[in-house]
Parts: structure tokens; C-alpha cells; sequence
């Protein structure tokens, strides 16, 4: 469980899903913070959460033992020196979940003292079923990784990467990836009405056979491969529906999109990194 003060910077989606997570797992909401512009979201963060809400950043700042920067990408570099002021006088560890911006940038525009860890998360924290990515350069010290890692822990697996760089691989893995499967979700299930089943009974099979085979890919110790072998009966149903899946070039598509969204967070960091 959490003890720190954890001071959200933007308490939109990926910052709500944070705080469900951490709730979850017992994290008292006495020690979350959410300095957020928007005044109507402000309430539904206090009223769904029971956090305490504020509209002013080095406010939450100066509360902070942890300030995790939960603002879009293209806000961050105003919003973080906008906070260097602040973070003078109390510095607390910042987090960025930020996609594609560089530590490097984070550093320049929060200030050269203070400890900055790159995070990507993912939105099933709100459910401790996150997985999240880590990165630190040397000069954060064992202490201060641990807090972030535990922080990340409570809303599900967290990785660290000692390059850099591949945080662009991870955003494009897990970061994006639960819109993915949404997606092919969505599209099993326009399929399956449009082959005759109810909406709520598409909806149900849909997402309880995702579910099945998510489990099963983690508590089985068999490659995926085998796994689905074991569904592909010869001259079967299944064999006749990968069939189209190779034939469509499946596995190109899902390469090209990775690789798209992998690419996007380099062109990111490119275009809104500096301290110019
Ligand atoms: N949504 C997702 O699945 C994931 C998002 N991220 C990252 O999380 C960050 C936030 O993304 P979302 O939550 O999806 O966006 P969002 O748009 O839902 O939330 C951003 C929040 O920041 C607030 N905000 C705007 N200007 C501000 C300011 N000056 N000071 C304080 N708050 C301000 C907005 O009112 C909004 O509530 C992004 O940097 C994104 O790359 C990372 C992993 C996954
Ligand atoms: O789409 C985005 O840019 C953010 C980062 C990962 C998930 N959502």
C-alpha cells in the first residue's frame, strides 16, 4: 500500500485509471492530489474518488512527495516549467507518463535537480491489471526507483528498460495495445450480429472469450502457438478463419501498426522535445 502524497498533474483518463488502481489497493485518498484545469472534471474526481482536487499545479506541487505529470504530450512542456519554480523549493520525485517525451526534455524544463522517472502505464491500472514500463537514468538513485516501482506495481506488472529508447517499443505495445484488442473486439462483434446474434449475446461471447483466452495465455506455461494450435482442428472451423487472417497479410498489418505507433512517439519526442 501507498503512503506517500501522490499529486496528479491533469486528472484525465490515464490519471483517473491510475487512481482507481491505486484506490483499489488500498491507497487512502487522503494522499492522492489532483490539480486539474477543467472545473467540472475537478468535481467528478472528487466525487468518484473522494481525492482531494485543486487547479493549481505548484500548489500540488508543494503538497507532493510524488508529482506524477499526467498532461497530454503537446502540454507538457508548458506545464513543466510553469512547475520549475516550484519544484525549487520542494522538490518532490516526478514521474512523466507522458508518450515521447525524452527524459532529457523533462529535465530541462522541470529543472536539473530534480529526479525525474519516465513511466508508461497502461488504462487497465484502473483495474490493478496495468502493465507499465520504467525508465531512470543513473542519477536516480535505488530509493527513489523503488518508489516508483511500487507505486506502479499497485496497478498491475511494471517493467524497467534500461535503454531509453525502447520506451517508444513499449508505448507501442502496451501503452496503445488495450485499444488493439478493443478493436478487434469491436470487429468480432459487428461480425457476429451481422451473422444472426442478438447484440447482447455478441457483446457477452466477444468479450468472455477474450477474457478466456487472455487467461489462458497466462496461467498456461504453452506458447501461444500451441495454444492455438490446440482450438484448429484440421479442415476445422478455426483452420478456415486463420486461413483468411494469413491470407490478409494478419501479421504484416499488426507489424505495420505497431511500428506506426512506435514511430509516432519518436516523431513526438522530435517535435515536442528541446528547451527551446
Ligand atoms: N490514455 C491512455 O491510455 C494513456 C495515456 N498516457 C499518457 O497520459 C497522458 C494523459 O493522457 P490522457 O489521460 O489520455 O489525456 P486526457 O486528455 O484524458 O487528460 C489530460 C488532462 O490534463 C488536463 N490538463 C490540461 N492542461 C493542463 C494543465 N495546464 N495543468 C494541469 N492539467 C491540465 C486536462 O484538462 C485533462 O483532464 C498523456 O501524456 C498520454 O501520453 C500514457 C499511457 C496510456
Ligand atoms: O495514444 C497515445 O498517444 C497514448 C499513449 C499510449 C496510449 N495512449
Amino acid at each position: 500500500m501507498n503512503t506517500k502524497t501522490l499529486a496528479f498533474i491533469g486528472g484525465g483518463n490515464m490519471a483517473s485509471a491510475m487512481i482507481n488502481g491505486l484506490i483499489e489497493d488500498g491507497t487512502e485518498p487522503s494522499h492522492i492530489l489532483v490539480a486539474e484545469p477543467d472545473e467540472t472534471r475537478r468535481e467528478q474526481l472528487a466525487a468518484r474518488f473522494g481525492v482531494h482536487t485543486l487547479s493549481d499545479n505548484s500548489e500540488a506541487a508543494h503538497q507532493a512527495d510524488v508529482l506524477i505529470l499526467a498532461v497530454k504530450p503537446q502540454a507538457l512542456k508548458t506545464v513543466a516549467k510553469g512547475l520549475s519554480p516550484a519544484l525549487q523549493q520542494h522538490t518532490p520525485l516526478c514521474l512523466s507518463i507522458a508518450a515521447g517525451i525524452r527524459h532529457a526534455s523533462l529535465q530541462a524544463w522541470l529543472g536539473q535537480d530534480v529526479p525525474v522517472i519516465r513511466v508508461m502505464p497502461n488504462t487497465p491500472a484502473m483495474l490493478g491489471a496495468g502493465a507499465s514500463g520504467l525508465y531512470a537514468p543513473g542519477n536516480i538513485d535505488a530509493a527513489q526507483r523503488e518508489v516508483a516501482e511500487h507505486i506502479m506495481r499497485a496497478t498491475g506488472i511494471a517493467v524497467w528498460l534500461e535503454d531509453e529508447s525502447l520506451m517508444d517499443a513499449l508505448t507501442a505495445v502496451s501503452g496503445s495495445g488495450p485499444a488493439y484488442f478493443f478493436r478487434f473486439m469491436e470487429a468480432m462483434e459487428t461480425t457476429a450480429q451481422e451473422l444472426g446474434l442478438s447484440e447482447k449475446t455478441a457483446h457477452l461471447l466477444v468479450l468472455q472469450t477474450a477474457l478466456g483466452a487472455a487467461r489462458m495465455a497466462m496461467e498456461s506455461t504453452a506458447p501461444l502457438k500451441e495454444l492455438r494450435s490446440s482450438v484448429t482442428s484440421p479442415g476445422g472451423t478455426t483452420e478456415a478463419a486463420l486461413k483468411v487472417f494469413t491470407e490478409g497479410g494478419l501479421a504484416q498489418l499488426v507489424q505495420q501498426a505497431l511500428t506506426a505507433a512506435r514511430d509516432r512517439s519518436i516523431e513526438l519526442s522530435d517535435s515536442l522535445g528541446g528547451d527551446e
